[in-house]
């Protein structure tokens, strides 16, 4: 069984505000990109790294060396760039894991998570529950509540058969929000594992001090 993982890092970060890529600013001592990478190098199961990178950064050498990785050009949107990463893997992995270089705390649990998920249903992928009552606005008063009973947060990595997620992207190449959603429209039952508070991914300036906190805690003093 062959276990392969795609890193997408071909964002630009708008939300995350001025300055650079978000995946590439240093957070306790490394970038997010290469915090996330290095989870899965470390993990036993995963024999492959594949990076997807903006063509930008590609043009001007801008990625860590270090964990080794085959390094792909992203495109306009997630959905292609995690194609272009899924090709190179092509009759090479029987099972594929999805991660977003913007969620550096991921950890082997969540991993482990997923994987175990993948031996019930062709895809499987963390979930948060919702425990926030969860309220409908309108013109900023509150205009009704929704149920929470059911709702998930969703997490990467979202782990998928191989074959199945290849042919689910080139089915639908217009794409989707992420990889779970793509496997929905192509009717793949989707195993929700346990996803962690920790395992945020940086969306919004403040997202940073955040993840730099986790990552000191679980390094130490390592992480510099
Ligand atoms: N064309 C794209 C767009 C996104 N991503 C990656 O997908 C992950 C999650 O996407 P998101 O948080 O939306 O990242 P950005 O598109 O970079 O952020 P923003 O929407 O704020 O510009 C990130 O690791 C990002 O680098 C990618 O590889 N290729
Ligand atoms: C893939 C993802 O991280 C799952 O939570 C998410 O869909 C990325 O895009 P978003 O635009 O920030 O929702």
């Amino acid at each position: 069984m062959k276990i392969a993982a795609v890193i997408v890092a071909a964002g630009r970060g708008t939300r995350a505000g001025a300055g650079d890529p978000k995946q590439w600013r240093p957070l306790a001592g490394r970038s997010s990109a290469q915090h996330a990478m290095q989870v899965f190098a470390d993990h036993a199961r995963i024999d492959r790294l594949v990076l997807v990178l903006h063509p930008d950064d590609l043009a001007a050498g801008n990625w860590p060396a270090q964990p080794a990785a085959d390094i792909v050009s992203g495109g306009a949107t997630r959905s292609a760039s995690v194609l272009a990463g899924l090709r190179v893997l092509e009759g090479a992995c029987d099972r594929v894991l999805i991660h977003d270089a913007a969620r550096p705390c991921v950890s082997a649990q969540v991993i482990d998570g997923v994987l175990a998920g993948l031996e019930q249903t062709p895809a499987a992928a963390p979930g948060v529950p919702v425990v926030d009552a969860l309220w409908r606005g309108e013109n900023g008063q509150v205009a009704g509540m929704v149920d929470r009973d059911n709702l998930f947060r969703a997490q990467t990595p979202q782990g998928f058969h191989f074959d199945s997620i290849l042919a689910a992207h080139r089915a639908f190449p217009d794409g989707a929000t992420d990889d779970v959603a793509l496997a929905q429209r192509a009717k793949l039952p989707v195993t929700i594992t346990p996803g962690s508070e920790d395992n945020l991914k940086i969306t919004l300036p403040e997202d940073f001090a955040r993840a730099e906190r986790i990552l000191r805690e679980r390094h130490g003093h390592q992480a510099g």
